[in-house]
């Protein structure tokens, strides 16, 4: 049973993000004007996309991980549930909140604003801890170290090439309102831990 449902949200997850990521892809018709190292996070942005949505679905439907399956405690697998819903609550108010400013590589359209409210107020990169959650709750949630050792490791390749190149891209554009906004926010850990806390339960009062 309790196999059945980590599995459903797996799935429900990853069909999730596929519709909200489908849904921002399409609405920002602006012009980009800068798209930086296109080739490698497009290589690195498809991988990623394949290690953490694509295997689970596999995974899902076919045997083809069985031999990577490990017999977690129940309590650990409820756990992976929460820890794994709570980063896709992550994942969709920052997509909301980054808007039509949102790309899936590293780009600069016309008319891009620096977003700075929101869940952005507290963290520079949330959909990256995000990813960072779900990459490590979905091994745990499907009970298999093949897909969270695979997800982690490519996720992470992509993470550490990219953040550095995304600050400066940001940087060189909004320069001095870029620097302000890195001094009073965290890159994946929040600024003020307890008012982010308080801004999650309700994200609504402080938009
Ligand atoms: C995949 S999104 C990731 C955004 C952010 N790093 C995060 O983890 O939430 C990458 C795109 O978002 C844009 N971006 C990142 N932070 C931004 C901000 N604060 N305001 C506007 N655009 C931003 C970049 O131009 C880049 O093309």
């Amino acid at each position: 049973m309790l196999e059945k449902i980590c599995n459903t949200i797996c799935l429900f997850g990853v069909i999730g993000s596929s519709i909200i990521r489908a849904k921002y892809r399409n609405k920002n018709k602006s012009q980009v004007v800068r798209d930086t190292l296109k080739t490698r996070e497009l290589i690195l942005s498809s991988l990623t996309l394949i290690a953490t949505s694509a295997l689970p679905v596999f995974h899902n439907l076919t045997n083809l991980f069985q031999a990577f399956s490990i017999n977690l405690p129940a309590f650990i697998r409820i756990l992976a549930i929460f820890v794994y819903l709570f980063g896709q609550y992550l994942f969709v108010l920052a997509h909301i909140t980054l808007g039509t400013m949102w790309a899936p590589r590293l780009t600069i359209r016309k008319d891009h604003k620096l977003i700075r409210h929101g869940i952005y107020r507290y963290l520079r990169h949330p959909m990256y801890l995000a990813t960072w959650i779900l990459v490590l709750s979905q091994g745990f949630l499907l009970s298999n170290w093949g897909i969270m050792i695979l997800g982690t490791v490519v996720w992470a390749i992509q993470y550490f090439l990219r953040i550095g190149e995304e600050e400066s891209m940001l940087q060189q554009e909004f320069g001095r309102e870029y620097l302000a906004y890195k001094e009073k926010s965290g890159s994946l850990i929040p600024s003020d831990p307890f008012k982010f806390l308080a801004f999650l339960v309700q994200p609504w009062k402080d938009w």
